[in-house]
């Protein structure tokens, strides 16, 4: 399986991105600079957390002008697999990949801080090694975290499954404690409704190693391994 982390000037999670997926699924693990005009031969598209063309406008907002992002696009819409995280899930709800809005996290401040989130569904390419409701420990670092979208866009999302991590207590309670930047419904990372392209504020990439005390993100990248090999093996 080859993944491969788009690299856009102020991107500042690729190189954590590229480790943590080498270390976490051995497979072979590619940066892609933001004036690619091509993606192919890749299996999985990573965009990473970071600062895109230093936030201006809105965080995500020039990324997604990237040129790179015309066959990320065409990628996603033929099911190819992309995942964004931070940064890049702001970029993939400002590409129309993704419902919705990142705004300002709820107390107008950058928040770096470990969170819970609850596993809310596990029939995706990101999840399959995961259970439903299993809690999972892995850090946010945002100023721009707060998903929003309409009330019948959150129904159809909550309706068709696509909420896929919450903001939980260390138990799995979704409490408005447990929020922290004023997510609606505890919201910290959906898919599209192929299942194929999915956004999540919390770094997996940061929680990937023994080392670093916590091995919770691997189950992501281990995830999208299990199933690529399902299909391709
Ligand atoms: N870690 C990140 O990707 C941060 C994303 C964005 N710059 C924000 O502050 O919300």
């Amino acid at each position: 399986m080859k993944f491969g982390v788009v690299v856009f000037p102020g991107s500042n999670c690729d190189a954590d991105c590229l480790h943590a997926i080498k270390a976490s699924t051995g497979q072979t693990v590619e940066y892609i600079w933001h004036k690619a005009g091509s993606v192919d031969g890749y299996d999985c598209i990573v965009l990473p957390g970071g600062f895109s063309y230093g936030d201006y406008l809105r965080c995500g907002a020039v990324a997604r002008f990237s040129p790179v992002m015309t066959p990320v696009i065409e990628f996603a819409q033929k099911g190819g697999l992309v995942l964004g995280i931070c940064n890049g899930f702001q970029i993939l709800t400002e590409a129309g990949l993704l419902p919705g809005a990142l705004h300002r996290n709820k107390n107008l401040q950058f928040i770096c801080d470990d969170t819970y989130l609850r596993i809310e569904n596990n029939a995706t390419p990101f999840t399959c090694q995961a259970e439903v409701g299993q809690v999972i420990r892995v850090p946010i670092a945002h100023g721009e975290g707060n998903y929003y979208a309409d009330p019948e866009i959150i129904q159809q999302l909550e309706e068709n499954k696509q909420v896929i991590f919450r903001y939980c207590d260390p138990y799995g309670e979704i409490t408005p404690a447990a929020n922290p930047n004023g997510s609606v419904n505890n919201i910290a990372g959906i898919c599209n409704s192929k299942g194929n392209v999915l956004g999540m504020m919390p770094h997996p990439e940061r929680c990937a190693e023994a080392i670093l005390g916590n091995t919770d993100g691997q189950l992501i990248f281990q995830s999208l391994l299990q199933q690529w090999l399902r299909r391709c093996g």
